[in-house]
């Protein structure tokens, strides 16, 4: 049957803002108390999905959450009105309200892990939320995160929805940043493929040194036991702990994957010859492209800063792969360079198109975090909710509701401002209603 990589793209939420909680992530604690621009950000993202839907590419969209988490304040001891809880957690303890304010599920890479029909033994689309045990203000996001995703797909014949794996440093999951998969067609049986940063249980094993490794082997072998794939086609790989420590917090910073193709960083893996040698096993007969990046063309500093990995790489409708590229690769001379030199030469990629997403580069999320790929056949397709598809008429009623709810400036203080929940909470309602997701948010079902 046929089948489609269909990118649920995050949207970026009415609260999105910059707030320096990622170590590890350069640009995250470089903009630290910048002044952020939810509208521009939201629509920044808006035009790149519809610019992938007019390319042809089947786009939806993922809702933000809310964001300040007044459930979440009051779990850890604020008490009162909504307003109250604001204000007590503001004064009494600022970074950890900051916290419950974050934008960073937008990046819905890191929503959760989805393996298509074709890779499961019981041929279903499986779905594992992300627990982001890492950092505390993306640990919050899980339960929502499911509850969305339920809603989209919430057909059990043809869609298995798992918890998230246990919270705490052991079981850390960062979802698909740190997944690909390959495969000859998207309908066929494909290759998982797992890139985690340390062993949790084996302390003798190499880690990074000064950043953390926020993805484990044992939570992607979990992912894989409960996706129930074939062992023989899975391939697990350690991240190189040394770019880990130069700012590579996931690996979708220094490699990205699609069909037959994985584009990397020479300096991306531990052992690299090993995971070369095991994904073409996996893989099979057919042909498979290993573009390596030699660092002496591009170096870590420089894929880190222009995001050149965090592109997408999409299949064009005439059968050519494209690279979804930030602002930032153009800017960056070597990484230019690269790119001109890269679809002049023999590969499968051959074209390279820019797209202005710097509110969200700003927080380190690239075009590939942006978005959650999802393998769908036709009848999945069908089975799944038809209002977060892109359309020229979505496009254009949620640049009204923008327009509508956002503001164009929001600085750390404008976040405890009470006025701005409702505001965020009527545009967030509004927006279940035009996806037609039911119920999904704490203040909907409280
Ligand atoms: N896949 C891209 C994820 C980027 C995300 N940034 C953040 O959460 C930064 C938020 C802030 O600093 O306000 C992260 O590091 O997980």
């Amino acid at each position: 049957m046929k089948a489609f990589e269909v990118n649920f793209d995050g949207l970026v939420g009415p609260t999105h803002n910059y707030a320096g909680l990622s170590v590890g992530n350069v640009a995250s604690l470089s903009n630290a108390a910048q002044a952020s621009n939810p509208k521009e950000g939201a629509k920044q993202g808006l035009q790149k999905m519809k610019a992938l839907h007019d390319l042809g590419l089947k786009q939806a969209l993922l809702p933000p959450l809310e964001r300040p988490d007044v459930n979440t304040l009051r779990l850890l001891g604020f008490s009162g009105s909504d307003e109250q809880v604001l204000t007590k957690a503001y004064q009494q303890a600022r970074q950890v309200f900051v916290a419950t304010c974050s934008a960073s599920s937008m990046w819905t890479a890191n929503a959760c892990t989805v393996s298509p029909s074709a890779d499961t033994l019981d041929k279903r689309v499986h779905f594992t939320a992300a627990n982001l045990s890492n950092k505390f203000h993306r640990s919050i996001e899980a339960p929502t995160t499911s509850r969305i995703l339920q809603s989209i797909f919430s057909n059990q014949d043809y869609f298995a929805h798992h918890q998230p794996l246990p919270q705490g440093d052991h079981f850390g999951d960062e979802g698909a940043a740190n997944h690909t998969r390959f495969c000859t067609s998207y309908g066929e049986q494909g290759v998982e493929f797992f890139v985690f940063g340390k062993y949790a249980f084996d302390a003798s094993q190499p880690a990074p040194k000064t950043f953390p490794a926020r993805q484990t082997y044992e939570a992607s072998q979990a992912i894989a036991r409960l996706h129930q794939l074939r062992d023989e086609k899975t391939v697990f790989a350690q991240q190189n702990p040394a770019v880990i420590d130069q700012g590579v917090f996931h690996n979708d910073v220094i490699a990205v994957g699609n069909q037959n193709v994985l584009f990397y960083h020479q300096q991306a893996f531990l052992n690299t010859d090993q995971v070369i040698s095991q994904l073409k096993q996996a893989f099979g007969e057919s042909p498979f492209h290993f573009v390596e990046v030699p660092t002496a063309e591009v170096s870590v500093e420089s894929a880190v800063k222009s995001y050149l990995f965090n592109s997408q790489l999409v299949t064009l409708e005439n059968g050519d792969m494209a690279i979804i590229a930030p602002g930032e690769c153009h800017e960056n001379p070597e990484v230019k360079n690269y790119l001109d030199a890269l679809v002049a030469s023999d590969t499968p990629i051959k074209e390279v198109k820019i797209f202005d997403v710097k509110q969200s580069m700003k927080n380190g999320g690239g075009p590939a975090c942006l978005r959650q790929r999802v393998v769908l056949n036709e009848q999945e397709l069908v089975h799944c909710n038809q209002h977060v598809f892109m359309s020229d008429e979505l496009f254009a009623r949620l640049n009204q509701w923008v327009d509508k709810h956002y503001r164009d400036s929001l600085t750390e203080a404008d976040l405890c401002d009470p006025q701005l929940l409702v505001e965020s909470r009527q545009a967030l309602d509004e927006l279940t209603q035009i996806l037609q997701i039911g119920s999904v948010y704490p203040f909907q079902i409280a």
